[in-house]
């Protein structure tokens, strides 16, 4: 089954990679389904001059990009983003998504908000009737008053759960802040959520990607399917 989903995830990866055209500026993902991305898009810079220039969206796909010679840049250093490339940990039939599982949800919003065509790359199981049902949201906070946050986050509805790392302290983002996962049953209206949630102060941002899929691309054991999903756009970004 594990081997299955990682034969989608590469599947899926390898279809999207095909997206990228040399002179490019293309925000690169973060997580496991996203590095499956870049080391093609390396294979791509080795075996046929690929030339493009990577937004990396956490430290550890910055550091996979320049070991395969991927040139980059910081997104305050490049006009706009043509293309974002990045994985999703749940989707549903609006093509809303929930990302942040591995942390890098608010620098990967910020990417895929100035890019002009933003794809998801997935394995079939992320595809959801409803979201939230396995997913906590994860919520991106600030160190200082993170208790209060998360009391003003419990009146929400949310159970809350201080993210922490292998070693117990709590895990720190990029950015240096605290992420605390919040469970929703059910998570009935994901807009009206956001907005909650982006109401409580010291909140920086919640992996509710809503409006920020312009192509699903599902992959599977024997292939991959390219879905244009003319999905509503995210005034925010626009
Ligand atoms: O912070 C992590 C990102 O949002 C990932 O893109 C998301 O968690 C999916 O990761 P994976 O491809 O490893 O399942």
């Amino acid at each position: 089954m594990a081997f299955e989903a990682d034969l989608a995830k590469a599947h899926a990866a390898r279809s999207a990679a095909e997206l990228v055209q040399s002179g490019m500026i293309v925000g690169l993902g973060s997580g496991s389904t996203a590095g499956l991305l870049v080391k093609r898009l390396g294979e791509r810079v080795a075996e046929e001059g690929l030339e493009f220039v990577g937004v990396p969206t956490s430290v550890s796909t910055a550091e996979l990009a320049r070991e395969l010679n991927i040139p980059l840049r910081d997104v305050d250093d490049v006009p706009a983003v043509d293309l974002n490339i990045d994985g999703a940990d749940e989707v549903d039939p609006e093509y809303r998504m929930i990302k942040g599982r591995g942390g890098a949800l608010l620098r990967e919003k910020l990417v895929a908000c100035v890019a002009s065509r933003r794809v998801t790359i997935v394995s079939p199981e992320k595809v959801v009737p409803r979201l939230g049902i396995d997913s906590p949201v994860p919520v991106e906070v600030s160190r200082l008053g993170y208790r209060h946050i998360e009391q003003r986050l419990r009146t929400l509805g949310a159970r809350t759960s201080l993210r922490r790392g292998p070693d117990g302290a709590p895990f720190v983002t990029d950015g240096g802040n605290l992420i605390i996962d919040c469970g929703f049953s059910p998570l009935a209206d994901p807009d009206t959520l956001e907005a909650g949630l982006k109401s409580v102060v010291g909140v920086f941002e919640t992996g509710l990607f809503l409006g920020l899929c312009d192509v699903l691309v599902v992959g599977r054991p024997d292939g991959a399917e390219q879905i244009v999903t003319q999905a509503r756009r995210w005034t925010g970004c626009t």
